[in-house]
């Protein structure tokens, strides 16, 4: 028999979050309930300003003032350690969790490489401060890593201004799953890429879900990337969820004007040439 709660990595109830401005509180994120399936890769689409990132960063704790989390509840359920409202932990259950447990590509995140290190000391640094006894055989786990993504063994020595954008990308993507964690949430992890590049780096985290068996969250705008990578996805709209469901569903039959909308975007898909 299926075990629903042991299938499910992370279930949101009630969120919401507001940036409480002198002009005036803004209500990002509302009232949204969302689960997170084990082993699954759920998008999570909606224009700029739905509130996609307010989402992430509220449930890794990166939420920065005016910004508040004002109601809700986001229970996380890493294999193998107990449940945890991820609201609640305090500092040092957080960095237990993360990395190991949670891992976070942030929008923008190429420039989050340390330019003075090379790239197999950036994944030391991750790797062995949250699992010590890996140091054994780290190098060849570092080049496992790496080929996992399929970068090259000499991308380990190298420095970030050495790699191009998505080269950069993909070490971040390797560095993510270095700990196996149970979920990594990607924020835009193909905005700024070029065509070819984006494609290459959807590939890549299909083949970590494949081969580590990570679940994945994929924050995109553009519906393009959840046709070609997600299982579910979930639309945002002002801070709501307005639909959730299979990806061929939702593309097939959207129950929402909105998602349409954001479909017929894409031109290839939603639209033919005229
Ligand atoms: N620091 C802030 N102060 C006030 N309002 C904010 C702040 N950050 C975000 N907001 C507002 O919260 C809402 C959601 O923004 P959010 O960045 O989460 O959306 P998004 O869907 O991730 O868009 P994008 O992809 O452009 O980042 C928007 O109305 C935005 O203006």
């Amino acid at each position: 028999m299926s075990d629903t709660v042991n299938d499910t990595v992370l279930e949101i109830k009630g969120l919401q979050v507001k940036y409480l401005t002198t002009r005036g509180d803004v209500t990002a994120v509302d009232g949204l309930d969302l689960e997170v399936r084990r082993g699954e890769i759920l998008g999570i689409a909606g224009e700029s300003g739905s509130g996609k990132s307010t989402l992430a960063v509220a449930l890794l704790r990166l939420l920065k003032p005016p910004g508040k989390v004002t109601a809700g509840s986001a229970m996380f359920r890493p294999e193998g350690r107990s449940p945890v409202d991820l609201l609640k932990v305090d500092g040092e259950e957080l960095r237990v969790l993360r990395w190991s447990a949670l891992s976070y590509l942030p929008q923008g995140s190429m420039s989050s490489l340390n330019p003075v290190m090379r790239i197999e000391d950036q994944f030391r640094d991750v790797i062995l401060e949250h699992a010590p006894a890996r140091k054994a055989g780290l190098s060849e786990l570092i080049q496992r890593l790496l080929a996992q993504v399929g970068l090259e063994p000499r991308v380990a020595r190298m420095y970030p201004h050495e790699l191009s954008g998505g080269m950069k990308q993909r070490v971040l993507m390797a560095i993510c799953v270095a700990l196996e964690p149970d979920l990594v949430i990607a924020d835009e992890p193909t905005t700024a890429l070029d065509v070819t590049i984006q494609r290459v780096i959807l590939q890549s985290l299909a083949d970590l879900r494949r081969d580590f068996g990570v679940t994945l969250v994929v924050i995109s705008h553009d519906m393009g990337v959840h046709a070609q990578l997600v299982d579910r996805v979930a639309v945002m709209y002002e801070g709501k969820l307005v639909e959730v469901g299979d990806v061929r569903q939702v593309f097939k039959d959207p129950r929402h004007e909105y998602t349409q909308q954001l479909i017929e975007s894409i031109p290839q898909v939603g639209r033919r040439a005229s």
